[in-house]
């Protein structure tokens, strides 16, 4: 064995020890509690599968003045259903009173075909919705916070604190009836009211949700302020007391910097991105937000990475040209519009 060789062999062996390391760090952070660990990521790798969360149906429509006939929904949905998506968020169990375009929510959830393997989560931001969900037959519902006390007010009516009350009522009640619970954080990079936002409190409500029993914690961009440096910054926080594997990012567009904010964050180890075919949507009570993503643009991109995904292009294209159509909307998605031409 020569000197070079026994020495590449020794540092074969001592990454290895090392992933082992990592591996048991991430291991024993899920078994025993998060916030025991800290920094247990690593940084810059790709991880070999994304799961998209397609939210179309719900972010991408519920700013839609016009009401979208329930039929169209749900043709828009199963569309979705089958391309491959492993998880489309359908509705929101909100007051109609505050965003009527999801009214239908019942019809909708009770109209779909569903495909195995496939989950269909809701909005659910109190007891309320959570009844109303379950009554229609949902399996998994999100709860929707904010790491700004502004937008907590203007998007569900209460601060930070009570909100966790409510979704802790939800948690439990949810935990009671085996129902999967995920958790959103609004305005991770800036506030449509307040401007910027302390990434120090986006750890804090994101591990919150998390350690009240949300499985997974999607971090939201919800004005499209952020730049890579803003996300890697809140990442690298947020990271400090939540593993990379319990979370997601979920990023609007409205500065063009969705993809590439996804992109540090996946090179950061995130592994589940939110997006909504078409580029769609926005919240109501975000000032300024345009749309998501583009689902069609960050798949693309994954499979230029050689990451997996699991979604048929073509099909996505075809989901988000249909929904384009009936809304009579320009289709967002630069990928889809390329394959058009
Ligand atoms: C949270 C509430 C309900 C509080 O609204 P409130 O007015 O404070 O509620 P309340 O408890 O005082 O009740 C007032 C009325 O609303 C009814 N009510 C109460 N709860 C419900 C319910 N669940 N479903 C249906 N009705 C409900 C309740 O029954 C009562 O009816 P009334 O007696 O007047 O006839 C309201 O603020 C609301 O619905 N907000 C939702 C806003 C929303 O959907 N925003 C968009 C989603 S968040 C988002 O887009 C961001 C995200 C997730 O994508 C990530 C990102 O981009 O950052």
């Amino acid at each position: 064995m020569t000197g070079g060789s026994w020495s590449s062999s020794n540092m074969a062996t001592t990454l290895l020890c090392r992933a082992n390391v990592i591996s048991s760090l991430k291991t024993f952070c899920r078994t025993y509690g998060v916030s025991t660990i800290r920094g247990a990521h690593t940084a810059s790798e790709f991880p070999s599968k994304v799961k998209i969360v397609e939210v179309g149906p719900r972010d991408g429509l519920q700013n839609e003045k016009t009401l979208v006939p329930t039929n169209v929904k749900i043709e828009f949905i199963n569309k979705l259903s089958h391309s491959g998506h492993r998880c489309v968020e359908v509705t929101s169990f909100v007051s109609p009173k505050w965003v009527p375009q999801m009214a239908d929510h019942t019809e909708v959830v009770q109209g779909i075909q569903r495909v195995s393997g496939v989950t269909y989560p809701v909005l659910t931001p109190n007891l309320k919705g959570f009844e109303a969900a379950v009554s229609a037959g949902c399996d998994e519902v999100a709860i929707f916070g904010a790491a700004s006390e502004t937008f907590s007010q203007k998007n569900i009516n209460c601060s930070i604190s009570e909100s966790l009350e409510r979704f802790q009522a939800v948690v439990k009640a949810a935990q009671e009836k085996g129902v999967r619970v995920r958790g959103y954080v609004s305005c991770v990079c800036g506030c449509p009211y307040e401007g910027s936002v302390d990434p120090k409190t986006v750890a804090k409500v994101a591990l919150a949700m998390y350690q009240m029993g949300c499985y997974e914690i999607s971090l939201g961009d919800t004005i499209g302020v952020g730049t890579p440096g803003c996300i890697k910054r809140m990442l690298e926080e947020v990271m400090t007391v939540l593993p990379a594997e319990v979370l997601a990012v979920h990023c609007h567009d409205t500065y063009g910097q969705a993809l590439a904010n996804i992109l540090t964050a996946v090179q950061m180890g995130v592994s589940v991105v939110d997006a909504s075919v078409a580029g769609l949507g926005g919240c109501p009570y975000a000032r300024g937000a345009s749309g998501n993503v583009a689902t069609e643009d960050v798949v693309y991109m994954l499979h230029g990475l050689q990451i997996h995904t699991g979604v048929d292009l073509d099909k996505l294209i075809e989901a988000g040209n249909y929904i384009c159509q009936a809304l009579q909307r320009p289709n967002m998605s630069k990928v889809s519009c390329a394959r058009s031409n």
